[in-house]
């Protein structure tokens, strides 16, 4: 994710919430732009992507 140089500004994001409440489903949402079936985390789960953004609204 983001390369030296690159202009993409990169983030570390920590998503937390309840049991059940959608995490993992938007995660692998994010990542690869599907819907994907998920079980329970134990623990959790680390992902790195990249995702273009408008750069013109991050200022
Ligand atoms: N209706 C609906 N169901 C959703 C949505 N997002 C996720 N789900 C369902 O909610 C259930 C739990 O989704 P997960 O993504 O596994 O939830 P999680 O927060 O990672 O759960 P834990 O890892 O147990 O903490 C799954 O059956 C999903 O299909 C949504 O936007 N709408
Ligand atoms: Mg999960």
């Amino acid at each position: 994710m983001g390369q030296r140089g690159s202009k993409q500004p990169e983030a570390r994001v920590l998503l937390l919430g309840l049991d059940n409440a959608g995490k993992s489903t938007l995660l692998y949402k994010m990542k690869h732009n599907a819907s994907v079936s998920t079980v329970p985390t134990i623990g959790f789960n680390v992902e790195m992507f990249e995702h273009l953004t408008d750069t013109a609204l991050l200022g």
